[in-house]
């Protein structure tokens, strides 16, 4: 399904140009909008990192098996470029069921801030290329992995560009 703020609420937030004029800054040469005011990096000694994922383009349908998520900082995915992606999640708590994913597919220009604990599918890139990523990181990895008990068939039906 489409990216919308409101419907990706449960699982963190659509970075995206949002409505309104924002704030003017620099004498008026640039606006300024809060798009995520907590990214929640700094649990038991965490730090904010940046890093590039350069992403090859997935090929679908997709065979989705394993599913993680990292409990103490959230994960900010950012397109660097017009760049779609598919993110599959699941609300933090109980490892899900597969009837508890949800798969939402960018418009290319947005990207998501995955909360602390979401479950989700590594990136799922439609179109190849760069991805900022800003996440926690800490000596001790925080990524926990777990099995789907069933695979499951991720099937896009993509406008061609
Ligand atoms: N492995 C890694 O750094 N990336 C994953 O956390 C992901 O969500 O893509
Ligand atoms: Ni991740």
């Amino acid at each position: 399904m489409p990216l919308t703020a409101p419907a990706f609420e449960p699982f963190g937030v659509v970075i995206q140009p949002p409505g309104g004029p924002g704030r003017v800054i620099n004498a008026g040469s640039a606006r300024r909008f809060e798009l995520a005011p907590d990214l929640q990096l700094h649990a038991l000694d965490g730090r904010a990192s940046l890093s590039l994922f350069r992403a090859q383009a997935r090929s679908f349908p997709q065979t989705l098996t394993v599913l993680e998520r990292h409990a103490l900082g959230s994960q900010s995915f950012i397109p660097l470029g017009v760049r779609r992606f598919v993110i599959v999640v699941a609300t933090a708590g109980a490892f899900p069921r597969a009837q508890d994913l949800r798969a939402f597919v960018t418009d290319g220009m947005q990207g998501v801030m995955l909360a602390p604990g979401v479950w989700h599918h590594a990136l799922l890139a439609v179109d190849a290329g760069d991805f900022a990523v800003i996440e926690r990181a800490a000596d001790a990895v925080d990524c926990e992995e777990s099995t789907l008990p069933q695979p499951v068939l991720l099937s896009l039906d993509l406008p061609s560009r």
